[in-house]
């Protein structure tokens, strides 16, 4: 849903190019949004087609200095005032050498509790669902188990907009299905904002059990929206541009893997045009080397005995 007119989105995004690094091309081009209160939002796109950089600049991670861009959470430039009540959960979390120390979990949730402060039974709830054993120490549990603290950690205190860059794919699926519940549920009831990436690499787990979850899904490729978000479940009328309506099932909330499906397929389509026409270039560069660049990585390294 991309309507400027709403009287408040939650989300708003105007113009937004970005790079990286000033020689890379953009990572996103012109990208504009506006996402109402209570709505949830997955993004679907094929590796590296900017859904992360996009909620690591909401969550204020990455300056954006290009001209005319305006990224505004509850009206607050997310770069000039913090806007209050944003929550961002992502990967790189879990790789910090300070949540991997010899802590026990219960002071480890207590630290933050007491910075943050929240409402205790609804941490008593999080430790339930996410099924968080607060004796457990922080460097002698799997890679699940810390994910989950991190998100009684992160969703402890009530936030108006949720960012979540994939942490809920290495849940096991009774964890991330009573987590979704839960999301859903704290985002109607509190008419709180959710948006949410998901990735390819291992789409059926992914979109299992998520069809009931969003009120909107979007495409990203290369940097831009193939399909800006629109309401989900889609329905016959459905305010879907004409060429998207053409290519999407409509059908109950169990297709949303379809629809992902075909959005992915159609971006691997295009990437191979690309490829035809030599402006991409992925795999072994079987015209570059001779012989191939697999047999020469392998001789180089000595892989033969
Ligand atoms: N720290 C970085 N420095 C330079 N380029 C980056 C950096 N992070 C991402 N990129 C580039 O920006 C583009 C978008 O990456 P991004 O991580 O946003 O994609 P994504 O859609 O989240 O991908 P995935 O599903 O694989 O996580 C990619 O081309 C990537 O190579």
């Amino acid at each position: 849903m991309s309507n400027p007119s709403n009287p408040r989105p939650d989300i708003s995004v105007k113009q937004l190019t970005y790079s990286h690094t000033p020689d890379a091309p953009p990572s996103l081009r012109n990208i504009s949004i506006h996402l109402p209160p209570g709505s949830r939002t997955i993004l679907c796109g094929a590796n590296g087609a900017g859904k992360s950089t996009l909620l690591q600049i909401l969550a204020g991670k990455r300056l954006v200095t290009a001209e005319g861009a305006d990224v505004r959470i509850k009206g607050k430039d997310v770069f000039r005032d913090s806007p209050p009540g944003v929550t961002f959960l992502g990967t790189e979390w879990a790789l910090n050498s300070a949540v991997r120390s010899d802590i026990e979990v219960s002071h480890f949730l207590d630290s933050v509790g007491a910075v943050n402060g929240y409402n205790t039974e609804r941490r008593d709830h999080l430790l339930d669902i996410l099924d968080v054993d607060l004796s457990w120490r922080m460097h002698q549990i799997s890679d699940g188990e810390r994910r989950r603290v991190q998100l009684c950690m992160g969703l402890m205190a009530a936030w108006d907009v949720l960012l979540l860059d994939e942490v809920t794919v290495d849940l096991d699926v009774l964890v991330r299905d009573d987590l979704l519940t839960f999301l859903k549920k704290d985002s109607i009831a509190r008419g709180a904002t959710i948006l949410c990436k998901n990735s390819p690499p291992d789409a059926t787990h992914i979109f299992d059990g998520l069809g009931n979850f969003p009120t909107y899904i979007a495409h990203m490729r290369f940097g831009e929206f193939v399909t800006e978000p629109i309401p989900w479940p889609l329905t016959s009328s459905s305010s879907v541009p004409a060429e998207t309506a053409a290519t999407l099932p409509y059908a109950a909330p169990s297709s949303l893997y379809r629809v992902a499906l075909q959005w992915l397929t159609e971006d691997r389509e295009y990437r191979r045009e690309l490829e035809k026409q030599g402006k991409k270039t992925r795999g072994a560069r079987n015209n570059a080397l001779v012989p191939s660049d697999s047999e020469t990585f392998y001789k180089k390294y000595d892989y033969s005995h």
